[in-house]
């Protein structure tokens, strides 16, 4: 495909038919595609570069999203001919939201939800409630876990959003090592992380009305720790959002981005 070209598969019945368009023509065509139009309900379109800029910028001028909602038009599985198993990890500290973000973004997607919370022996769990954070100890084992179920589902060729805290560099490491052409940190992994910044307040905030509405064993008391524990290194290029936003709002900012990111490579 040429830098500047747009592949646009228009799927019908199962069938593909890819074709190339310079962005210009590719715009155009996606512009006549109104909501509600009858043929959206039958048929999808994905609109797939390998150059990030031209699909920005073909996206950006057009209502990408509006079409989106009528056509499914961006969801990860369907660029399952160029993205293949590939892990989204929505990572940050208790309250940021990676469960509701990981949830809408999967959803919006239409590829499968895991969280690591369900991942976590009783003990872990009972620990956290009664306030004391977890140790090193206790988070090896249950990475290992994590890791040995997102090895089967990149070997399947699925694509997963991961809701897990992931707060030091060595627990990303041991999720990227799920990719088994993982080698060494100077490579990519097919294993992507997306931190949510919230601000300390608004955390403490969210944790104690969850606490309050029962809906939660982590009690606002870890919320330090957390926070103290959470190692960014700029080296890894870790998409960061602003994650008091809304939700909706998040989840598209999160699909641009690994779209422009090209997820796939
Ligand atoms: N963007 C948001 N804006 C407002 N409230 C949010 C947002 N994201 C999450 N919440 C709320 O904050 C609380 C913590 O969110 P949750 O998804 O459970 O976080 P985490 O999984 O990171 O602990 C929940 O009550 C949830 O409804
Ligand atoms: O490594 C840890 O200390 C835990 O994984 C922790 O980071 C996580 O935040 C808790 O399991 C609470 O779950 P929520 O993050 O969903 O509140």
């Amino acid at each position: 495909m040429s830098a500047d070209g747009l592949m646009l598969a228009f799927s019908k019945n199962e069938v593909c038919i890819p074709i190339k368009l310079p962005c210009r023509q590719a715009k155009a065509l996606l512009n006549v595609w109104e909501p509600g139009c009858s043929r959206c309900s039958t048929t999808s379109v994905v609109a797939l570069s390998r150059s990030p800029r031209c699909f920005s910028r073909a996206t950006s001028s057009m209502n990408y999203s509006r079409l989106g909602a009528q056509c499914s038009s961006k969801s990860f599985s369907e660029m399952a001919p160029v993205v293949q198993g590939a892990v989204i990890v929505i990572m940050g500290v208790s309250g940021s939201g990676k469960t509701t973000i990981g949830n809408l973004l999967a959803e919006a997607a239409n590829c499968a939800f895991l969280d690591a919370d369900d991942f976590h022996p009783d003990s872990n769990k009972e620990k956290m409630r009664k306030g004391i954070p977890l140790s090193e100890e206790d988070r090896m084992p249950w990475l290992q876990v994590l890791c040995n179920a997102l090895k089967n589902r990149i070997t399947d060729g699925e694509i997963t959003v991961l809701a897990c805290s992931a707060l030091r560099k060595n627990y990303r490491e041991i999720l990227r090592s799920s990719d088994p052409s993982y080698v060494t940190e100077k490579q990519g992994s097919r294993v992507k992380f997306v931190l949510l910044n919230v601000p300390v307040e608004v955390l403490a905030d969210r944790l104690n009305k969850r606490l309050t509405n029962g809906e939660h064993f982590m009690p606002p008391s870890l919320l330090q720790s957390q926070l103290q524990l959470l190692e960014i290194d700029a080296s890894e290029g870790i998409l960061q959002v602003d994650a008091t936003l809304n939700p909706a709002i998040i989840v598209e900012t999160v699909r641009d981005s690994l779209v422009q990111r090209n997820i796939e490579s």
